[in-house]
């Protein structure tokens, strides 16, 4: 019997399109996966275990080990910087990240002020642009911040664009286009290498195109 593979998963919206794809490669899942409060959820047909962190935190969980592999959007990828290995797009929750502000704003400030979620993507971003900025690192509903001058612009998940819409604000710049991926450690993939050739193996399959 080889040992327990476990998986890191986000909770909330990524959870479901991800849990859709497990199933599509065959893993059986109980309905308990998709139903229940509990946060660790053995799966001791498959040899999974599987454990239900905040998005945000599922690269942190891997990158200590305590997860061999998990599913993170590129968005946290790119904010956190994690010491892991991306082997895999799983091409779910698909979505990208922009600058946007209200419209027809007009920026006086030398250093404009820019709300986000991403301190890190966007103080990158807006220095490759070779724009001076001040980020101000809210934890949600960033799209409030313009409303209120809070900031004069936003970095942000952009999907349907309804939120940007409802709120009366305009994308002003694409920054990068954002999948969710499947990340290992590293000491995991080379103890485990067997285990999580076969999931990669088998997620490759039923990724859509
Ligand atoms: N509107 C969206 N459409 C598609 N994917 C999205 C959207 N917003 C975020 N995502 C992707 O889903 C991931 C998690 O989003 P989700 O909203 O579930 O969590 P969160 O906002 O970080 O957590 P919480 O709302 O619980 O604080 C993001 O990291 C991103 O990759
Ligand atoms: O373009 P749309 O389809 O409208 O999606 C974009 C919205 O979705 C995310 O927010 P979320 O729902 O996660 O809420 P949050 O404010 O708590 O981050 C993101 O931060 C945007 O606000």
């Amino acid at each position: 019997m080889s040992e327990i593979l476990t998986i890191a998963m986000p909770k909330g919206r990524i959870f479901e399109e991800a849990a859709e794809l497990l199933r599509k490669a065959e893993y059986k899942l109980p309905p308990e996966f998709d139903e229940s409060r509990k946060l660790i959820i053995d799966v001791p047909n498959e040899n999974i275990r599987f454990i239900l962190a905040k998005p945000m935190d599922v690269a942190t969980y891997v990158e200590h080990g305590v997860a061999d592999v998990g599913i993170a959007g590129k968005d946290v990828m790119l904010e956190e910087d994690r010491d892991v290995y991306e082997v895999l797009d799983l091409k779910i929750s698909a979505c990208h990240l922009a600058v946007a502000g209200l419209p027809n704003a007009t920026l006086t400030d030398v250093a404009p002020k820019v709300a986000t979620k991403y301190p890190k993507v966007a103080s990158s971003y807006f220095r490759e642009q070779g724009e001076q900025v001040e980020i101000i690192k809210l934890n949600g509903s960033i799209e409030l911040a313009p409303l209120i001058g809070l900031a004069d612009r936003i970095v942000d998940i952009v999907s349907t664009g309804q939120t940007l819409k409802e709120n009366g604000l305009v994308e002003l710049e694409h920054i990068c286009d954002i999948t969710s991926r499947l990340i290992v450690n590293p000491v995991s993939y080379r103890m485990k290498d067997q285990v999580i050739d076969e999931l990669v193996e088998r997620l490759s399959k039923v990724i859509g195109g």
